[in-house]
């Protein structure tokens, strides 16, 4: 039987399997996960989606833009910006500056860029280190998009509909569900697209 791990102890080894990870081997898996998602409707549906920039061999989300169909427009989490510690989202385009923010990722400058709210999105592909069979996501650990979603979950608002993206080894059999985390709605790996 394996050992039960803390949060903290499997944050730590599923850090350092990602980043162990051949870069080749990151963009394929990420490019078969970002497939199964754009083909899904409720990404063609969606107008307003946030992705991310991916760090230290995080799934990478970006070729989704190679998949968008005309009127989608693409937001990003800024976090100097938000107030209480909630992520607001500016739009990437062709015009958007960039600096780096306090975690070393590049966040866009607000210029002249279309600012959204979290409840503003129709669809959110999450960043995560680690989900399980019910949805349950572990993050970074700063509590950024549970803070930010909490209200949609609370109010029970269909949107934003919020897609952990991940490698298929972040899958764990069961998370502990604390009292502030947000389930997600949906997992993508290469391994296909999980409703919850
Ligand atoms: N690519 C990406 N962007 C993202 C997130 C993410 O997880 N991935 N976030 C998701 O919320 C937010 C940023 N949250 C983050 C929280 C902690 C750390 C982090 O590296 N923590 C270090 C400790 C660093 C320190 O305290 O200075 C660590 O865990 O070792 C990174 C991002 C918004 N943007
Ligand atoms: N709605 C909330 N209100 C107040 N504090 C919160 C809320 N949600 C999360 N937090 C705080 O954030 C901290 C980090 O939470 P957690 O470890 O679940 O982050 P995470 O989901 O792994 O990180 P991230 O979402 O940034 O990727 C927790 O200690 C918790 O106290």
């Amino acid at each position: 039987m394996s050992k039960v791990l803390t949060a903290h102890e499997l944050r730590k080894q599923i850090k350092k399997q990602r980043a162990a990870l051949p870069k080749l081997e990151q963009q394929r898996l990420s490019r078969q996960a970002v497939q199964h998602l754009s083909r899904h409707r409720l990404f063609r549906s969606a107008r307003n989606l946030a992705l991310y920039l991916p760090v230290r061999g995080e799934a990478d989300p970006c070729s989704l833009l190679q998949a968008a169909k005309p009127g989608q427009r693409f937001f990003l989490p800024v976090l100097s910006l938000g107030h209480h510690a909630q992520l607001v989202f500016v739009e990437w385009n062709r015009a958007t500056r960039f600096r780096n923010n306090r975690f070393n990722i590049p966040e866009p400058l607000l210029g002249r860029c279309k600012m959204l709210n979290p409840q503003q999105l129709d669809l959110v592909i999450t960043p995560l280190v680690a989900f399980d069979a019910r949805g349950t996501r572990l993050g970074m650990g700063g509590g950024f998009y549970d803070r930010s979603f909490a209200t949609k979950y609370y109010l029970k608002q269909a949107k934003p509909f919020l897609v952990g993206l991940a490698y298929p080894f972040q899958k764990v059999d069961h998370l502990e569900r604390q009292a502030w985390d947000i389930p997600l709605d949906a997992s993508c790996t290469a391994d296909g697209f999980t409703s919850y």
